[in-house]
């Protein structure tokens, strides 16, 4: 038995990771408490993301919870966390993931051909900017920031026709009902990591990162590191428009899919697609890296 205190961030979303990871933890006997903390990331909600540093800003001040002794494991959604994370930190888990889709919510249309030319579509994500002006070029695609509840009251104000969001988010807090489509993947490729939780550590404490263990799940754990290392060695940023991700196929492979359009949007999108035996972290690094090598031959940069 170990306790553990989690740092998270206190949206509904990010409390109910952390309320999973505790209920989980808890299950094999140990004592774990949350610590709230508001991030730089949720102060910021009038400006897009990509432009004011990123998707770090989630994650620096739960880092320095861990580092100060006020927290011992931090849950991220693993979409938000950076490739590379600082020194002495370290990713510990990877747990199953909940549906990797994005999904289109509307009041008045049930999917993205249903919407009327010219419609007002809601998200503040370059992947799915491009992704969407790829698949409807008449759409007016606007801004749209604030967590999961600001967005989707945001809609029902009547500022969009529809918005696109990741369907795990709206599952989690029991919102799937508001759902009007699920993209396929191939049509709206995720982003690498979506709908998958990350937990976070520091590197020295082998104490913690062996309670986690257990909480691990293998297939999503390979899957989501083959998009990883789409990212990573694509230099990802949000202020790219990079989608990656990796399926396990029925012949026992995995198959990975990446995307890439420059970022003001205007080239088409630049895909690749690879698949491989794959059974270690090497491995899926390996086959994220040919799919990132793929994409900078076709002209990705
Ligand atoms: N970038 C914000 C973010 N980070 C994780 C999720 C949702 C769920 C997930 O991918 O685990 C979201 C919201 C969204 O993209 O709609």
């Amino acid at each position: 038995m170990t306790h553990i205190v989690i740092a998270t961030r206190e949206s509904r979303l990010a409390m109910w990771q952390a309320q999973h990871v505790q209920a989980l933890l808890q299950e094999r006997g140990h004592v774990v408490e949350l610590l709230g903390m508001t991030t730089r990331g949720d102060q910021i909600l009038d400006r897009s993301l990509s432009k004011v540093g990123g998707k770090g800003l989630f994650v620096k001040e739960l880092e320095l919870a861990l580092e100060e002794g006020h927290a011992d494991i931090a849950v991220h959604s693993l979409k938000d966390v950076p490739m590379d994370l600082p020194d002495g930190f370290t990713l510990a888990c990877v747990l199953e993931r909940e549906d990797p889709r994005d999904a289109l919510v509307s009041p008045r249309h049930a999917s993205l051909d249903d919407l009327p030319e010219g419609a007002v579509v809601g998200t503040s994500s370059l992947r799915r900017v491009v992704m969407l002006q790829e698949l409807r070029p008449d759409l007016r695609i606007e801004p749209l920031r604030g967590n999961l509840d600001t967005r989707l009251r945001k809609l029902d104000e009547g500022q969009y026709d529809a918005i696109v969001l990741a369907a795990a988010g709206l599952k989690r807090l029991g919102l799937e009902s508001r759902i009007r489509t699920t993209f396929d993947p191939d049509v709206m490729l995720p982003a690498a990591g979506q709908g998958a939780l990350g937990i976070e550590v520091r590197a020295d404490r082998a104490d913690l990162i062996e309670c986690l263990a257990p909480l691990a799940h293998n297939a999503d754990t390979l899957a989501t590191a083959a998009e990883r290392a789409v990212s990573r060695t694509m230099g990802g940023s949000c202020s790219m428009p990079l989608a990656a991700h990796a399926r396990w196929q029925a012949d026992g492979k995995l198959r990975i899919d990446a995307a890439w359009g420059d970022a003001a949007g205007i080239a088409e999108l630049l895909r690749a697609q690879h698949e491989a035996d794959v059974t270690s972290a090497a491995q899926a690094e390996a086959l994220g890296r040919q799919a990132a090598e793929t994409l900078r031959r076709a002209g990705a940069r």
